[in-house]
């Protein structure tokens, strides 16, 4: 289902939670909306879902007006699936019964779905891979079976979009992770268009074709995953995903130099030009070297953190806290005086100097 958003704002009292919010969300598409707490993502899916009604303008769904503020279709006529993060399972019912109860009683549920209700029940026992576990109650389950309930329950009547308000904040880091591929999954089997609510920005990248990220109530950037990472509108989104460093200094032309090594200058790889005209550049934590033999940018090794596949040091530089990721065979001790040395290469194509980076250690400088 194609969902057209159009100059929708949401104002409680005096505090507007959304800022004049255009967004087309694609039939079939997985969308994210990803921001801080508080930045209404939870109000905008609530006006999605026909939970809340905008205070200024429309939301269509397949180019049928469904909300504005004088009107309001609500929500069991709009045929969308929810999941949110508490999993809401009945205490009394089995996991069978959590999956043939829309089917019974969902209003859009077509009349093939109704009268083959038991192969429905089983198809989606199987997609969300809880066929052993049916006569289960939720008591019986982990906690990614639950999680998996839920959602089985709400694509089983194959509603035209799915809603998902942070579902899988409540589970452990590792079942977070594993469900991420599952959800993955159930969106290319059934197709539907999915609105995925979160803050954790690894799950957004992970997952969604498009994301939308929000600050103070306002869209900052909508872009692939890819884009959002290496081509940040704002400083806001440069540093709320990926953790960019955001580098004072001036542009002139297509060379960057940096306030804190005046005498020298990077290219230009697409920075935005919101960011140009705060004269930032945005410097990811894997875009920098560390060096203890000159440099760029002197620093002090000030936090080292493992995250197993890298390091993540913190430099104090003259300018600030740099964040910087390094092959863990780079060791720095904590206190040590330090160079920074920016890799010039795209971010793109980032990946092929980590891997020749060993041999390059040294030369770059
Ligand atoms: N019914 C309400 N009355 C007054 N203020 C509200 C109401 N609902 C939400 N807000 C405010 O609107 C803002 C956006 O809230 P929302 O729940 O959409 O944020 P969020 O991005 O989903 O945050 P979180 O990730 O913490 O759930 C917040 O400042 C919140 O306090």
């Amino acid at each position: 289902m194609s969902i057209n958003i159009t100059n929708v704002g949401r104002r409680f009292a005096r505090f507007a939670a959304l800022k004049r919010i255009n967004l087309t969300i694609k039939d079939g598409e997985f969308l994210a909306i990803l921001g801080p707490s508080g930045c209404g993502k939870t109000t905008l899916l609530r006006l999605i879902a026909g939970f809340d009604t905008p205070s200024e303008g429309t939301i269509e769904m397949e180019g049928n007006k469904v909300s504005s503020p004088k009107h309001h279709l609500p929500t069991e006529k709009r045929n969308i699936g929810m999941v949110f993060q508490s999993f809401a399972l009945w205490p009394h019912m089995t996991v069978r019964k959590h999956i043939e109860f829309p089917l019974k009683h969902h209003q859009f549920v077509n009349q093939s779905l109704r009268k083959n209700m038991e192969q429905r029940t089983n198809d989606v026992l199987k997609i969300i891979k809880l066929q052993d576990l049916a006569g289960r109650m939720p008591a019986e389950l982990s906690g990614g079976q639950r999680q998996r309930v839920a959602l089985g329950r709400a694509i089983a009547p194959e509603p035209k979009v799915l809603l998902m308000d942070e579902p899988l904040s409540s589970l452990d880091a590792e079942l977070r992770i594993a469900m991420r591929s599952e959800l993955q999954e159930i969106h290319r089997l059934t197709g539907t268009s999915i609105v995925y609510v979160t803050h954790d920005q690894g799950e957004a990248l992970a997952m969604a074709d498009r994301i939308v990220v929000m600050n103070q109530g306002s869209i900052e950037q909508i872009g692939t995953p890819q884009e959002i990472y290496t081509h940040p509108r704002t400083s806001f989104v440069a540093h709320f995903v990926g953790k960019a460093n955001l580098l004072k200094g001036s542009w002139q032309g297509r060379r960057f130099f940096p306030e804190e090594a005046a005498h020298i200058s990077w290219p230009d790889f697409g920075v935005s030009k919101e960011l140009k005209q705060e004269s930032i550049y945005p410097v990811r934590p894997e875009q920098f070297f560390i060096r203890r033999d000159g440099g760029e940018i002197p620093g002090t090794i000030t936090n080292r953190q493992y995250q197993g596949k890298a390091m993540r040091y913190t430099v104090q530089t003259a300018g600030g806290s740099r964040q910087v990721d390094t092959d863990l065979t780079d060791y720095f001790q904590l206190g040590e005086s330090v160079f920074l040395v920016f890799k010039t290469i795209p971010l793109a194509d980032a990946k092929e100097v980590e891997t020749g980076r060993s041999e390059n250690v040294g030369e770059s400088v």
